[in-house]
Protein backbone atom coordinates (compact mmCIF):
# COMPACT_ATOMS: atom_id res chain seq x y z
CA UNK A 1 0.00 0.00 0.00
CA UNK A 2 0.86 3.54 -0.15
CA UNK A 3 3.27 4.82 2.55
CA UNK A 4 2.11 8.08 4.55
CA UNK A 5 3.83 10.41 5.87
CA UNK A 6 2.65 12.55 8.74
CA UNK A 7 4.54 15.86 8.35
CA UNK A 8 4.26 19.35 6.85
CA UNK A 9 5.93 19.33 2.99
CA UNK A 10 8.01 22.51 3.80
CA UNK A 11 8.96 21.15 6.81
CA UNK A 12 12.60 20.08 7.26
CA UNK A 13 12.64 16.63 8.24
CA UNK A 14 9.78 15.84 6.69
CA UNK A 15 11.35 17.17 3.48
CA UNK A 16 14.17 14.85 3.77
CA UNK A 17 11.54 11.78 3.87
CA UNK A 18 9.58 12.71 1.05
CA UNK A 19 13.06 13.33 -1.28
CA UNK A 20 14.62 9.84 -0.20
CA UNK A 21 10.79 8.20 -1.13
CA UNK A 22 11.14 10.34 -4.40
CA UNK A 23 14.44 9.40 -5.25
CA UNK A 24 13.10 5.89 -4.71
CA UNK A 25 9.90 6.08 -6.57
CA UNK A 26 7.71 5.08 -3.83
CA UNK A 27 3.91 5.98 -3.81
CA UNK A 28 3.48 8.18 -0.74
CA UNK A 29 0.74 10.68 1.14
CA UNK A 30 1.45 13.07 3.21
CA UNK A 31 -1.12 13.65 6.23
CA UNK A 32 -0.64 17.50 7.34
CA UNK A 33 -0.11 17.74 10.98
CA UNK A 34 -0.16 21.71 11.38
CA UNK A 35 2.73 22.32 13.52
CA UNK A 36 1.17 26.07 13.76
CA UNK A 37 -1.92 25.00 15.85
CA UNK A 38 -0.20 22.85 17.81
CA UNK A 39 -1.27 19.65 16.54
CA UNK A 40 1.50 17.15 17.17
CA UNK A 41 1.54 17.68 20.85
CA UNK A 42 -2.55 16.46 20.68
CA UNK A 43 -2.92 13.25 22.57
CA UNK A 44 -3.64 11.62 18.85
CA UNK A 45 -0.01 12.96 17.40
CA UNK A 46 1.53 11.93 20.34
CA UNK A 47 0.07 8.31 20.81
CA UNK A 48 2.20 7.98 16.78
CA UNK A 49 5.37 9.65 17.77
CA UNK A 50 5.84 10.68 21.59
CA UNK A 51 8.26 13.49 20.90
CA UNK A 52 5.98 15.23 19.48
CA UNK A 53 7.66 15.41 16.05
CA UNK A 54 7.34 14.82 12.54
CA UNK A 55 8.15 12.74 10.84
CA UNK A 56 6.63 9.56 11.62
CA UNK A 57 5.95 6.90 8.25
CA UNK A 58 3.59 4.05 8.67
CA UNK A 59 4.18 1.51 5.75
CA UNK A 60 1.40 -1.26 6.38
CA UNK A 61 1.07 -1.72 9.93
CA UNK A 62 4.80 -0.79 9.99
CA UNK A 63 5.38 2.68 11.80
CA UNK A 64 8.49 4.10 12.38
CA UNK A 65 9.88 7.92 13.59
CA UNK A 66 13.39 10.04 12.97
CA UNK A 67 14.10 11.21 9.36
CA UNK A 68 17.20 9.49 9.35
CA UNK A 69 15.94 6.51 10.62
CA UNK A 70 13.15 6.29 8.16
CA UNK A 71 15.23 6.97 4.99
CA UNK A 72 17.69 3.77 6.42
CA UNK A 73 14.92 1.98 6.42
CA UNK A 74 13.55 2.98 2.70
CA UNK A 75 16.24 2.70 1.02
CA UNK A 76 16.76 -0.31 2.59
CA UNK A 77 13.62 -2.17 1.94
CA UNK A 78 13.08 -0.37 -1.48
CA UNK A 79 16.32 -0.07 -3.38
CA UNK A 80 16.65 -1.67 -7.11
CA UNK A 81 18.68 -4.87 -6.02
CA UNK A 82 22.26 -4.78 -7.48
CA UNK A 83 21.98 -1.08 -8.32
CA UNK A 84 25.25 0.05 -9.13
CA UNK A 85 24.91 4.18 -9.26
CA UNK A 86 21.83 4.52 -7.21
CA UNK A 87 22.25 2.61 -4.13
CA UNK A 88 21.59 5.25 -1.61
CA UNK A 89 23.23 3.46 0.77
CA UNK A 90 26.84 2.77 -1.19
CA UNK A 91 27.69 -0.30 -2.48
CA UNK A 92 30.10 -2.03 -0.37
CA UNK A 93 31.35 -2.14 3.45
CA UNK A 94 33.53 0.90 3.53
CA UNK A 95 30.90 2.92 1.61
CA UNK A 96 27.88 2.14 3.23
CA UNK A 97 30.06 2.88 6.59
CA UNK A 98 30.77 6.56 5.08
CA UNK A 99 27.02 6.84 4.70
CA UNK A 100 26.67 5.96 8.37
CA UNK A 101 29.18 8.33 8.84
CA UNK A 102 28.57 11.47 7.17
CA UNK A 103 24.72 11.14 8.25
CA UNK A 104 25.91 11.17 11.84
CA UNK A 105 28.57 13.97 11.10
CA UNK A 106 24.91 15.77 9.33
CA UNK A 107 22.91 15.14 12.71
CA UNK A 108 25.60 16.29 14.81
CA UNK A 109 27.53 18.48 13.54
CA UNK A 110 25.78 20.42 10.80
CA UNK A 111 22.39 20.13 11.86
CA UNK A 112 23.17 21.09 15.41
CA UNK A 113 24.06 24.49 14.36
CA UNK A 114 21.34 24.82 11.38
CA UNK A 115 18.43 23.53 13.37
CA UNK A 116 19.27 26.57 15.81
CA UNK A 117 19.89 28.93 13.93
CA UNK A 118 16.75 28.49 12.51
CA UNK A 119 15.16 28.45 15.70
CA UNK A 120 17.04 32.25 16.31
CA UNK A 121 16.28 33.18 12.89
CA UNK A 122 13.30 32.24 11.54
CA UNK A 123 11.11 30.23 14.22
CA UNK A 124 11.84 32.51 17.49
CA UNK A 125 10.85 35.73 15.35
CA UNK A 126 7.75 33.85 14.21
CA UNK A 127 6.76 33.71 18.10
CA UNK A 128 8.14 37.43 18.75
CA UNK A 129 11.10 36.38 20.87
CA UNK A 130 14.17 38.44 20.22
CA UNK A 131 17.10 37.04 18.24
CA UNK A 132 20.14 36.93 20.01
CA UNK A 133 22.80 37.64 17.38
CA UNK A 134 25.63 36.91 18.98
CA UNK A 135 24.47 33.52 19.58
CA UNK A 136 24.15 33.48 15.90
CA UNK A 137 27.14 35.09 14.84
CA UNK A 138 28.87 31.57 17.38
CA UNK A 139 26.46 29.10 15.70
CA UNK A 140 28.09 30.82 12.02
CA UNK A 141 31.98 30.96 13.06
CA UNK A 142 30.82 26.86 14.72
CA UNK A 143 29.23 26.17 10.89
CA UNK A 144 32.11 27.83 9.25
CA UNK A 145 34.46 25.27 10.46
CA UNK A 146 32.24 22.82 9.61
CA UNK A 147 31.80 23.35 6.42
CA UNK A 148 35.67 23.49 6.24
CA UNK A 149 35.80 19.97 6.96
CA UNK A 150 33.00 19.37 3.96
CA UNK A 151 35.78 21.27 1.64
CA UNK A 152 38.46 19.19 2.38
CA UNK A 153 36.47 16.12 1.78
CA UNK A 154 34.89 17.27 -1.30
CA UNK A 155 38.22 18.14 -2.73
CA UNK A 156 39.04 14.75 -2.68
CA UNK A 157 35.13 12.72 -3.10
CA UNK A 158 32.35 13.93 -5.43
CA UNK A 159 30.33 12.98 -3.05
CA UNK A 160 30.31 12.64 0.58
CA UNK A 161 30.35 8.95 0.76
CA UNK A 162 32.07 8.53 -2.63
CA UNK A 163 31.24 8.46 -6.39
CA UNK A 164 27.51 8.66 -6.42
CA UNK A 165 24.82 10.19 -4.62
CA UNK A 166 23.86 8.88 -1.09
CA UNK A 167 21.52 9.23 1.39
CA UNK A 168 24.50 10.94 3.25
CA UNK A 169 24.23 13.45 0.43
CA UNK A 170 20.58 13.69 0.72
CA UNK A 171 20.37 13.95 4.39
CA UNK A 172 21.58 17.86 4.23
CA UNK A 173 19.50 19.04 1.06
CA UNK A 174 16.56 20.20 3.77
CA UNK A 175 19.37 22.30 6.57
CA UNK A 176 21.51 23.73 3.37
CA UNK A 177 18.32 25.44 1.67
CA UNK A 178 17.18 26.48 4.67
CA UNK A 179 20.89 28.17 5.14
CA UNK A 180 21.48 29.66 1.37
CA UNK A 181 17.68 31.51 1.94
CA UNK A 182 15.82 31.90 4.60
CA UNK A 183 19.15 32.05 6.87
CA UNK A 184 20.64 34.36 4.42
CA UNK A 185 23.78 32.66 5.15
CA UNK A 186 24.74 31.50 1.55
CA UNK A 187 28.36 32.86 1.87
CA UNK A 188 29.00 29.69 3.64
CA UNK A 189 28.15 27.37 0.99
CA UNK A 190 29.39 30.02 -2.10
CA UNK A 191 32.82 30.51 -0.41
CA UNK A 192 34.28 27.05 -0.29
CA UNK A 193 34.28 25.87 -3.79
CA UNK A 194 33.60 22.22 -3.59
CA UNK A 195 30.66 22.24 -1.07
CA UNK A 196 29.43 24.90 -3.88
CA UNK A 197 29.61 22.26 -6.60
CA UNK A 198 28.51 19.92 -3.99
CA UNK A 199 25.19 21.78 -3.61
CA UNK A 200 24.53 22.85 -6.71
CA UNK A 201 25.10 19.76 -8.24
CA UNK A 202 22.98 17.95 -5.28
CA UNK A 203 20.19 20.45 -5.07
CA UNK A 204 19.42 20.00 -8.50
CA UNK A 205 18.20 16.50 -8.86
CA UNK A 206 14.78 16.16 -10.09
CA UNK A 207 13.42 14.78 -6.76
CA UNK A 208 15.03 17.39 -4.78
CA UNK A 209 13.19 20.06 -7.07
CA UNK A 210 10.23 17.72 -7.29
CA UNK A 211 9.57 18.09 -2.93
CA UNK A 212 10.77 22.01 -3.30
CA UNK A 213 7.41 22.65 -5.92
CA UNK A 214 5.17 21.02 -3.18
CA UNK A 215 2.83 22.87 -1.47
CA UNK A 216 2.47 23.17 2.47
N1 LIG B 1 15.33 14.17 14.94
C1 LIG B 1 14.01 14.35 14.41
C2 LIG B 1 13.69 15.84 14.39
C3 LIG B 1 12.29 16.12 13.90
C4 LIG B 1 11.92 17.58 14.12
O1 LIG B 1 12.62 18.32 14.83
N2 LIG B 1 10.83 17.99 13.47
C5 LIG B 1 10.34 19.35 13.69
C6 LIG B 1 9.80 19.94 12.41
S1 LIG B 1 11.06 20.23 11.23
O2 LIG B 1 12.27 20.57 11.99
O3 LIG B 1 11.24 18.98 10.53
O4 LIG B 1 10.60 21.29 10.38
C7 LIG B 1 9.24 19.30 14.71
O5 LIG B 1 8.40 18.43 14.69
N3 LIG B 1 9.27 20.33 15.58
C8 LIG B 1 8.24 20.46 16.58
C9 LIG B 1 8.81 20.24 17.94
O6 LIG B 1 9.98 19.85 18.02
O7 LIG B 1 8.08 20.52 18.92
C10 LIG B 1 13.94 13.78 12.99
O8 LIG B 1 14.96 13.79 12.30
O9 LIG B 1 12.84 13.30 12.58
Amino acid sequence: GVIKVYGAKKAACPQRVIACLIELGIDYDVIFVDLESGHHKQPDFLALQPFGQVPVIEDGDFRLYESRAIIRYLATKYSPKNSLNNNLLGTNVEEKAFVDQWLEVEAHHFNQQVYNIVLELIVFPKMGKQTDISYVQLLEKKLANVLDVYEERLSKSKYLAGDFFTLADLSHLPGLRYLTTEAKMPHLVEDRKCVNAWWTDISSRPAWKKVLSLDN
